[in-house]
């Protein structure tokens, strides 16, 4: 078995101010690759759990390690690997910049203090642009654009950083069913490739064709975790959170 990319070892994490912890004794062992689904219930803290992935939350107790390193000790290195599609974004009608330049700031982190684009990540851009089919959108202002298509842009712009690493927070809510479909293929293309996936969701109508590994959270817990072929992946969330 290959080293898991991500691995959370008793892990218990809070917000600031909050008076208890929102995920107890979390172990996961995530593999390069894997495409992983988190469901449950609402609250159950599965954005919570990926914050924590993140390294955006102190942790009381236990270790995140991302790619074998401490994430809350190597911050600056360990985000350059991870992208993240966060769930509740809004965008003002007025907000100064095109989709070409939302997706260059996703480079910026990679390229250092007062380095400027090249080739290399223009090139990264497009391919992001072109992947998701929003090359048209390219000078557009994203405070224009409908939910959905602000939704395919922020994947997009994670895209262009090219982690290894892909979180994606209810990434499916704005979308409609076909391109849902579009999108979760194009996820798995970049699983194959060796990018790790790992998803929120509780849209079950478009799956990959692949085994996954589900993870179900309750009141703050893992209750399961395991690999599955993508027909089970609903049900076996159904009865889990029901249960
Ligand atoms: N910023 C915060 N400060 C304090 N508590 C928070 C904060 N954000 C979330 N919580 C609490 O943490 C718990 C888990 O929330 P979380 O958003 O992780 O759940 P979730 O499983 O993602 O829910 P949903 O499916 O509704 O998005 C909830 O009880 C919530 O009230």
């Amino acid at each position: 078995m290959s080293e898991a990319i991500v691995r959370l070892t008793n892990v218990t994490t809070t917000y600031e101010g909050a008076a208890h912890p929102v995920i107890h004794d979390i172990n996961l062992a995530v593999n390069p690759g894997e495409f992983v689904i988190v469901g449950g219930p609402n609250g159950a803290g599965k954005t919570t759990l990926l914050e924590t992935i993140a390294g955006l939350l102190p942790v009381v107790n236990g270790s995140v390690e991302i790619c074998g390193e401490d994430i809350l000790k190597k911050k600056n290195k360990l985000r350059k690997k991870l992208g993240y599609v966060i769930q509740n974004f809004d965008f003002d009608a007025y907000t100064p910049f095109t989709v070409e330049e939302v997706l260059i700031m996703a480079r910026f982190g990679l390229l250092g203090l007062f380095k400027r684009p090249g080739e290399e990540d223009h090139a990264a851009v497009d391919t992001a642009l072109s992947t998701l089919g929003i090359a048209d959108l390219r000078k557009s202002h994203i405070g224009k654009l409908s939910g959905g298509q602000q939704q395919k842009v922020l994947i997009a712009h994670n895209l262009a950083k090219k982690p290894e690493i892909l979180l994606l927070d209810e990434p499916f809510s704005n979308l409609d069913l076909a391109t849902r479909e579009h999108v979760c293929d194009v996820l798995c293309r970049i699983a194959d490739l060796g990018v790790t996936i790992i998803i929120v969701s509780h849209a079950f109508d478009a799956l990959p064709k692949r085994d996954v590994r589900v993870v179900v959270m309750k009141s703050g817990e893992i209750v399961l975790n395991k690999i599955t072929p993508p027909e089970c992946v609903q049900q076996i969330v159904r009865l889990t959170s029901e249960s």
